[in-house]
């Protein structure tokens, strides 16, 4: 048994969090360079947490600006056991109205112009994402969100594009009709990917606010409504992540589903060909294992 420790990240609109004992903004630096800001730590209910703007205070980087190896690498160096991502999302979906939340479970990944990994020449690895969200901390989303009265869609395949633009109306209707999307995005990816890499577990709650540009009954997104929607939902968001602790206990039991130890048989790099310096970034990510 370890410790529980929950990180949230907080998208768009999201900058902060209340309610935590012993609050502090600490400035954790990282091999990666800096996170996208200092992270609120505290507790609440007896439980640690920390909190992260993805985009920093203020909203200050963009989707692919996002310090996302360092993000995830600092909530691993803070001793971060589970991370609840909190997102801003189109949908494609006429029953994922604005106002409600989507436990994602899959993605696609359109971004193209981010670091994908922390591994690489020198100590290579390979992580199966085949499921990439961790279905106990989901389970446990999905019990406070309706603890909470939210409204929850169990399941959803968000896309995960560049940006910064919202898509086309083609792209719009391709990802709905085609690919077979319920959400779209542009952060969730690579932060997903990264923290399975870091063996943590992770959950994505996508707050839908808008319907993308599909529905004929809709206009464009507009960024104005996007985040007035979101303003509007952040009392459930608080409600959401202040029920977390009584779902998940401060005593934590090996991930069933393995996010934990997802480096276990990962790394391919023959000992002796490992490159010394990646291995020091690697410190807090891969410890485990090295
Ligand atoms: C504010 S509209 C577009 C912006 O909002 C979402 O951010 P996040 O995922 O961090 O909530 C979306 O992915 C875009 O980055
Ligand atoms: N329609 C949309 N497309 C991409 N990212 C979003 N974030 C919120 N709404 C979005």
């Amino acid at each position: 048994m370890t410790q529980t420790k929950i990180a949230v990240i907080g998208g768009s609109g999201i900058y902060e969090i209340d309610g935590l004992e012993n609050a502090e903004w600490v400035t954790v630096e990282t091999p990666w360079g800096n996170p996208s800001d200092q992270i609120l730590t505290g507790s609440l209910d007896g439980i640690e947490m920390a909190f992260l703007p993805r985009h920093g205070r203020g909203h200050v980087h963009s989707p692919t600006e996002v310090p996302y190896r360092a993000n995830i690498d600092a909530l691993k160096r803070l001793g971060v056991t589970d991370v609840i991502s909190v997102s801003a999302c189109g949908s494609f979906r006429e029953h994922m109205a604005p106002g409600d939340f989507v436990i994602v479970d899959q993605f696609i990944d359109r971004t193209f112009a981010r670091e994908k990994s922390f591994f690489g020449t020198g100590c290579v690895a390979h992580v199966s994402v085949a499921h990439p969200t961790c279905p106990r901390l989901s389970d446990a989303c999905e019990t406070a969100g309706k603890t909470a009265g939210i409204t929850v869609h169990r399941g959803g395949t968000y896309l995960a594009m560049e940006g910064p633009q919202f898509s086309s109306l083609a792209e719009s209707k391709m990802y709905r009709e085609h690919w077979g999307c319920d959400v779209i995005g542009m952060t969730n990816m690579p932060e997903a990917k990264l923290a399975r890499e870091a063996e943590l577990c992770y959950a994505s709650i996508a707050m839908v606010t808008d319907y993308d540009s599909w529905h004929p009954d809709h206009g464009e997104v507009d960024v104005t409504a996007i985040i007035a929607t979101l303003t509007g939902n952040a009392e459930k968001g608080r409600a959401l992540v202040k029920g977390l602790p009584a779902v998940l206990g401060a005593e934590r039991a090996p991930c069933p589903h393995g996010c934990d130890r997802a480096l276990e048989y990962a790394i391919l790099t023959a000992p002796e060909k490992r490159d010394p310096a990646l291995l020091a970034k690697l410190d807090a990510v891969a410890g485990r294992v090295l």
